[in-house]
């Protein structure tokens, strides 16, 4: 299968011009009617992208992190209190949104870099600038990851797409967007359908809408179409009917954090999946970097999950009705068949 990865706009990417950095990151919630690009040299509004979803996905808020430290940095370089000033802004930075680890992971990258800096001897503008190379090197190195992600998933489903001496192609099945738009570029479990669907290996990708923000139906449906491969959207409650007439091969999703013992967080509605795919004996497959693997949480009780606002759920208030908005559910380990990472694949001890 001949993809269109030139097609897909890279997430986020830093500028630096006449001294003064700005971030260019892709306005996610204008997609899929306009691709539209947000540029900004304040972190404050680099946090609001953060809370409103503009900029989403563990990977790209992660690196999203580091560069909100970065620009509070040339902010703060030439006045009085800058490590105290710099410090209030990645806390700040960081509480932004609680499950993603990678949002912490990031804004603790830039955190060392600071430290190294200033132990060093650094000013506070040689600071800034060292947080700005920081910054180029987060968004590389995340691409670099995801394409590992993707060769090996595409090693795991070539086995599962093995039929004697014949290869046939597989159905799978993803929920919210773990896709380029998720991370700096390429993506985790859509890094491996992209590297798998250039083996071909994929057959067509059935995409739920991913309620109440429809990652799926915005943000998926959009980029899979974009690179070229086959994508079918269907509504959160059609899996298990899809699965029960065995269209569905494996099931392979992102994930926000993974606990230490391969509990896994991911978008609301992951768990059903995973139950449905346990049920009906199908692989689910967690794709992820080794930055969203937290083990300072023993287990997936331990994940703090993010509550949205309600308005996600039901724009239009019904008096007397009450609305709950969890922004992720948690996957045991147990009904995770392999978590895909850069480093390999991880079967988590049954
Ligand atoms: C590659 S991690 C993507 C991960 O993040 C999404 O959540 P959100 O859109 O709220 O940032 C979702 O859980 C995806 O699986």
């Amino acid at each position: 299968m001949e993809l269109a990865l030139n097609n897909l706009p890279r997430t986020i990417a830093v500028e630096l011009e006449g001294g003064v950095p700005s971030i260019v990151l892709v306005d996610q919630c204008r997609l899929p009617g306009e691709l539209v690009y947000l540029r900004t040299s304040d972190w404050r509004e680099l946090v609001d992208a953060v809370k409103t979803l503009a900029v989403r996905g563990a990977p790209a808020i992660g690196v999203a992190g580091a560069a909100a430290v970065m620009l509070a940095a040339f902010e703060y370089a030439d006045g009085d209190g800058f490590d105290r000033l710099l410090e209030e802004a990645a806390r700040a930075i960081a509480a932004a949104r609680p499950t993603a680890v990678n949002l912490v992971w990031g804004v603790n990258k830039a955190r060392e870099v600071v430290f190294e800096a200033r132990q060093a001897g650094a000013s506070p503008r040689e600071t800034a600038e060292a947080l700005y190379r920081l910054t180029e090197d987060l968004i590389a190195e995340d691409e670099t990851v995801n394409r590992r992600i993707g060769s090996h998933g595409a090693a795991l489903l070539r086995g599962l797409a093995a039929s004697g001496t014949q290869v046939r192609p597989l159905n799978l099945l993803t929920h919210c967007n773990a896709g380029s738009l998720a991370t700096a570029f390429y993506g985790t479990a859509l890094g491996v359908v992209y590297a798998s669907a250039q083996e071909g290996l994929v057959n067509r990708v059935y995409a739920d809408e991913t309620r109440p923000v429809n990652q799926g139906a915005r943000l998926t449906v959009w980029e899979l179409a974009q690179a070229g491969v086959p994508v079918t959207l269907q509504c959160d409650n059609m899996a298990a009917s899809l699965m029960e007439k065995g269209q569905v091969d494996a099931v392979i999703v992102g994930a926000d954090r993974i606990a230490a013992n391969g509990d896994a967080a991911n978008k609301i509605g992951t768990l059903g999946l995973a139950v449905l795919a346990n049920f009906y004996g199908i692989p689910f497959y967690v794709a992820a970097p080794m930055s969203t693997i937290d083990c300072s949480t023993k287990s997936g009780a331990d994940i703090p999950i993010e509550d949205r606002d309600r308005a996600e759920v039901l724009p239009d208030p019904i008096p007397g009705v009450e609305v709950r908005n969890p922004a992720f559910d948690v996957t045991p380990y147990r009904l995770i068949t392999a978590i895909v990472t850069e480093e390999g694949v991880w079967e988590p001890a049954r």
